[in-house]
């Protein structure tokens, strides 16, 4: 499916338009059937999305937050997306919304990967709205580049739910849903800012192996419009 970009002056006018965007997406699920869910990544990029989004007029109560990914690190960790997530999205209208987490405090992250798979799997699928983000090597969610389940994250087979990641660039050991839990998000979007992030995805979108760019598997094989948001 192709990718739509959408351009915007800069980082503020995109978390307004962005913010909109999966409001509107999360209260059309909610007449719908009376739930949504949004499935959101970490990293440096979404803070000011998240805190615009957290102020959007919606029945919050009725919607469930969780992650893309998430590092194997207890909510209080500086590095936790959970922290990142309560700390900016989790506020003032949002603050009545539910959240659901990855991380499990569980002997190893293949049992914390299992926990999740289990409580994940009880929201639905696919998402209403799915998040994710790209590093400067083409990683989404934890997809990593010679990532340790790379090859059972991307392909489509491998059933919906959470699978642990280990890689050079991930830091610590991480959780991530699977491309088969992502890829037909109703409201799939790829969120990146900078020009250094737009040459990053002018690459992935050329020739090259999937596993060089994992972001591609996304590009070339999501059943649903990937829309790109980006600001310089
Ligand atoms: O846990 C994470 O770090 C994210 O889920 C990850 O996939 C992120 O989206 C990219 O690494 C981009 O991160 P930046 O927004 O910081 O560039």
């Amino acid at each position: 499916m192709a990718a739509t970009m959408h351009a915007f002056a800069d980082g503020a006018e995109l978390a307004r338009k962005l913010a909109d965007n999966v409001a509107a997406s999360l209260a059309a699920a909610i007449t719908a059937r009376g739930t949504a869910t949004v499935a959101v990544s970490g990293g440096s990029t979404p803070k000011r999305f998240f805190q615009e989004l957290s102020t959007r007029d919606l029945d919050w109560a009725k919607v469930t937050v969780t992650l893309v990914d998430e590092r194997f690190v207890p909510a209080d960790n500086p590095r936790s997306n959970h922290l990142l997530v309560a700390e900016n999205l989790l506020q003032n209208k949002a603050k009545a919304a539910n959240f659901l987490p990855l991380y499990q405090a569980a002997a190893s992250v293949e049992d914390a990967a299992k926990l999740a798979s289990d409580a994940t799997a009880t929201i639905g699928n696919p998402f209403d709205v799915a998040i994710l983000g790209m590093g400067g090597d083409g990683h989404t969610a934890s997809f990593f580049p010679g990532g340790s389940n790379l090859k059972a994250a991307l392909d489509p087979k491998t059933p919906r739910g959470i699978i642990t990641m280990e890689a050079d660039g991930a830091g610590e050991l991480r959780l991530t849903f699977t491309f088969s839990s992502l890829q037909d998000a109703k409201l799939l979007v790829l969120h990146i800012e900078g020009d250094s992030k737009k040459d990053v995805l002018t690459k992935a979108e050329g020739a090259g192996d999937e596993a060089e760019m994992p972001i591609r598997a996304i590009l070339r094989r999501a059943a649903s419009p990937v829309e790109v948001y980006w600001a310089p």
